[in-house]
């Protein structure tokens, strides 16, 4: 459980559900703050996939480098069906984890046909910070998950009724999904690079660079199947430049906390796709270079 694991499933447990932490470190119990009310909240740490045990929903919120090394885990706690939530960053989440849930990994059933739930993406909004091991603090706006539309992911709402998160659900989930990339291209690396949080896009030249990060991005967005145009970027950047005062983003935890950048399956994927479609990604391309300098590409074959 990291920040975004642990925002969520305080969440969850404030709505009664019992929360099993997946994880490397033992947790029993969790704080989150949100605002200037801190909760706390009992948790059961699983220590290694074996102690799980079979869930009606699995939230993986790993970063995007770290999925494989989560099979185990979701293999095990989708063992018997299950849904699973995949809150990580980036356009690709149902490919990403579909092949790691609920099949049969032992080799025994050729078929590979396990029970098998739900992979459903979410693009998380929650602007959470880790302090320490399961003490967070979350910076919200009026959106905190958006889900696609369909059965699946309505099923999946439901579970998190009364959980007190904003949920939206988009009919266009490809372009909700790259409006999500388009905050993760811009914000993550330049507070990354700049060791300065989001208000670092106040500053006239950042922004100046920031909204050719954006519009770049827009283009191979379009060439992906989005539905996007320059005044999407320019609302994206606002929206930033309007986060509550001292936010971070994930990517700036990680270069001060001194662990891999999850840059791959982000500014990687621009650069990947653009240079596919012919779009021009230059600034992105200078990023993508500066952040290899910083960190070399964690599983770059774990996209
Ligand atoms: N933080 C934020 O505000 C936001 C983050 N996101 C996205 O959400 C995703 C999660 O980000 P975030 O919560 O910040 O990341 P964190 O780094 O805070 O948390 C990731 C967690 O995954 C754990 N982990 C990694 N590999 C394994 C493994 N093999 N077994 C068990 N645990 C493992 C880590 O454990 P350990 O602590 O032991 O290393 C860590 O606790 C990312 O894709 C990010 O881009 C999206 C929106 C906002
Ligand atoms: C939107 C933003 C930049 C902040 O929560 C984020 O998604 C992240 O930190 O990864």
């Amino acid at each position: 459980m990291g920040a975004v694991g642990t925002a969520l499933a305080g969440a969850l447990a404030s709505a009664g559900h019992e929360v099993v932490a997946c994880g490397r470190r033992p947790l029993s119990s969790i704080e989150v703050t949100d605002g200037e009310a801190a909760t706390t909240h009992p948790v059961r740490w699983a220590a290694e996939p074996g102690d799980v045990g079979p869930a009606a929903l699995t939230i993986l919120a790993t970063k995007i480098h770290d999925t494989a090394g989560a099979a185990d885990w979701l293999a095990a706690s989708t063992s018997e069906g299950g849904d699973v939530l995949v809150a990580q960053n980036g356009v690709d989440q149902a490919e990403r984890v579909g092949p790691l849930v609920g099949t049969d990994r032992s080799g025994t059933d050729p078929s590979g046909a396990g029970p098998r739930g739900a992979v459903v993406p979410a693009l998380v909004y929650i602007n959470a910070e880790r302090t320490a091991p399961g003490v967070v603090r979350t910076r919200r706006t009026d959106c905190d998950l958006v889900v696609p539309g369909g059965e699946e992911a309505a099923r999946v709402t439901e579970l998190l009724a009364g959980a007190g998160l904003a949920v939206e659900r988009s009919a266009d989930f490809t372009t909700a999904a790259w409006r999500k990339m388009l905050t993760n291209v811009s914000a993550n690396p330049i507070t990354a690079l700049t060791g300065r949080r989001v208000e670092v896009l106040a500053e006239p030249q950042v922004a100046e660079l920031a909204m050719r990060v954006l519009t770049e991005a827009v283009a191979v967005a379009n060439a992906e199947g989005a539905s996007l145009d320059d005044a999407d970027a320019r609302d994206v950047l606002t929206w930033l430049q309007a986060l509550a005062p001292g936010s971070t983003t994930s990517m700036l935890q990680d270069r001060e906390a001194g662990r891999p950048l999850e840059y791959d399956g982000l500014t990687g994927t621009v650069v990947r796709l653009g240079d596919r479609h012919g779009v021009d990604v230059g600034a992105n391309r200078a990023l993508l270079s500066l952040l290899s300098a910083v960190s070399p590409a964690p599983g770059a074959g774990a996209r």
